[in-house]
């Protein structure tokens, strides 16, 4: 099944002088279970493609279904619950809330998705332990390490249950030990699971693990290889 469709998918920058094709007609698929990694140069457009499929970003053309749904026919809060409900997020830099606990942190989407208190505890606990967490679930984001932070964003990512999680260069800011760690608990969640996962990176331990590696420069896709045991 095709958890992901991108048609065509153009995003043009205006704003200085110059035009920029940061994507410039990628047509992709993703089929539900895949663990695919977006890999090129800096500035070769891997966020402004994450971004779109998303729903962060509109294309300047093209389109992305998600769930056979066109993102750009959802606006405002159609949009947002459209996110919240199909699609997690981990970045870079974590973007944990500081006054929350990592258990708080990891229950937010669920908060806002109107989920009671049973089912946020249930999830959230089971969630924290699986990312090696359980016991540091009262902890705030500055008690915990930064890989111990991006697991705790693993975590949020997937408190909703959602189709897939976009995961823009989650190990940039980790050491090896963290990388391996993380890498691990994505793989076990994404095999045990069945989640997709689809992160940018400029990782060779990233691009190791990926059993789909997708090759973009200039905006274009310009090699989409799969490993054996890949879908
Ligand atoms: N908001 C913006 N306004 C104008 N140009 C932008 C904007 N965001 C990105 N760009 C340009 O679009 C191109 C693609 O950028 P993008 O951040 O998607 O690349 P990337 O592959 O993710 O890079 P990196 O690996 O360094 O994160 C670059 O030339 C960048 O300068």
């Amino acid at each position: 099944m095709k958890v992901i469709e991108i048609k065509d998918l153009v995003k043009i920058y205006n704003e200085s002088e110059v035009k920029v094709h940061a994507v410039n007609g990628i047509t992709l698929d993703f089929e539900q279970g895949e663990f695919a990694a977006i890999v090129g140069p800096s500035g070769s457009g891997k966020t402004t493609l994450l971004n779109m499929i998303g729903g962060l970003d509109d294309p300047t053309s093209g389109e992305v279904l998600v769930d056979g749904t066109a993102m750009s026919n959802l606006k405002g809060s159609d949009l947002t619950d459209f996110r919240l409900n199909n699609i997690g997020f981990v970045f870079q830099s974590y973007n944990l809330i500081p006054v929350l606990t990592a258990k708080e942190n990891t229950e937010f989407v669920m908060r806002l998705q109107g989920k009671n208190s049973k089912e946020c505890d249930a999830r959230t606990e089971e969630l924290l332990k699986s990312v090696g967490l359980g016991e540091r679930m009262n902890a705030r984001p500055a008690k915990l390490s930064g890989g111990q932070q991006q697991r705790v964003a693993v975590a949020r990512a997937l408190a909703s249950k959602p189709k897939f999680v976009l995961a823009d260069e989650p190990t940039a800011n980790l050491d090896s030990k963290s990388t391996e760690t993380l890498l691990d608990i994505m793989e076990k969640l994404n095999r045990e699971e069945n989640i997709t996962f689809v992160f940018s990176t400029h990782d060779a331990r990233v691009v190791n693990k990926a059993r789909r590696v997708i090759t973009v420069e200039d905006g274009k896709v310009i090699s989409d290889e799969r490993k054996n045991g890949g879908e």
